[in-house]
């Protein structure tokens, strides 16, 4: 029921105004493409692509956003989208979705950063509950054992393939010390010794100052690459979740097979992408065009 062209008559320089607005942002602050993509699987990953992770709490409801697992995702993110909802507001009232900004702005800015394209289909509808207490359990932890995240995943459709692909999208951005300092202060980890020494050191004053972090691919930061493949087997992986996958045989020749090959993993990650865009999304009645993209109509 969705389709590529959804907004062409309603809304036709929907796409336009997307690229304009991620472009900016990107260029003033490139932290902006990895803090939408981990929104956008928040997001998708919490009962649908539905924006519900945009609500804020009010006096009578803690939203999603305001769950222990989300208080991390980075304002960028946020503010990304909020500008381009009301650059479309102005353009084409109460037309356009904050659900089909959230996917389109998380496609283009993931080609900013020099990952693939590919087509996004449009006309999703925004939730009307956003409830954090609903979020128990289905989002992943650095701590949650393999066997969960690939149940997790599994559960929602996802096979254990596109669980390791989707991972890759760790390529780029960074995490608080607080997500692997206790990684770091135990034996038999699985890290390069020289590397724990670094992690030690990049979190030393830690938790004194929370908000040190570490990027998640130290290689080439930056750039939405396959080298996040490329560390795992050399104890390079900086979450437990992303060194697990090295661990379990299920997951194993799956890291050896995209460190190999660039061009399939991009292959493999659009396509994985495309099918969490999908995810639970609501159509007709089941769904709103919210007029702000933080509070219910
Ligand atoms: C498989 C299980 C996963 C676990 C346990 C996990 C966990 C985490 C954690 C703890 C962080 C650090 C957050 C912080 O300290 O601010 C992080 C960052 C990130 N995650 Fe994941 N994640 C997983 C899968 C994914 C998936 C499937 C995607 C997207 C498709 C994703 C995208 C990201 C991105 C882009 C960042 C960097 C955020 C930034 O720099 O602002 N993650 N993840
Ligand atoms: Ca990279």
């Amino acid at each position: 029921r969705l389709t590529k062209d959804y907004y062409s008559k309603s809304c036709p320089r929907f796409f336009d105004i997307i690229r304009d607005t991620i472009s900016n942002k990107q260029i003033t602050t490139p932290t902006t493409a990895a803090a939408t993509i981990r929104l956008f699987f928040h997001d998708c990953f919490s009962n649908g692509c539905d924006a519900s992770i945009l609500i804020s709490s009010t006096a009578f409801n803690t939203a999603e956003r305001d769950s222990s697992i989300n208080l991390s995702l980075p304002g960028d993110g946020f503010d990304v989208i909020v500008r381009a909802k009301t650059a479309l507001e102005l353009a084409c009232p109460i037309t356009v979705s904050c659900s089909d900004i959230i996917t389109v702005a998380t496609r283009d800015l993931l080609i900013t950063v020099g990952g693939p394209y590919y087509d996004v289909y449009l006309g999703r509808r925004d939730s009307r509950i956003s409830k954090s207490s609903l979020l128990t359990d289905l989002l992943p932890l650095p701590s949650t054992p393999i066997s969960r995240i690939i149940n997790q995943f599994e559960s929602k459709g996802f096979t254990i393939q596109e669980m390791v692909a989707l991972s890759g999208a760790h390529s780029i951005g960074f995490s608080h010390c607080k997500e692997f300092v206790n990684r770091v202060a135990r034996n038999n980890t699985g890290y390069n010794p020289r590397f724990a020494v670094a992690l030690k050191q990049a979190c030393s004053n830690y938790p004194k100052d929370p908000t040190l972090s570490v990027f998640n691919d130290i290689m080439t930061p930056n750039k939405f690459d396959n080298m996040y493949y490329q560390n795992i087997p050399k104890g390079l992986g900086l979450l437990e979740s992303d060194h697990g996958l090295y661990s379990d045989p299920r997951t194993r020749s799956f890291v050896d097979l995209y460190a190999r090959d660039q061009d399939l993993f991009f292959k493999d990650f659009a396509k994985a992408m495309q099918k969490l865009s999908l995810y639970g999304v609501k159509t007709g009645r089941r769904g709103e065009i919210r007029r702000r993209c933080d509070a219910i109509n």
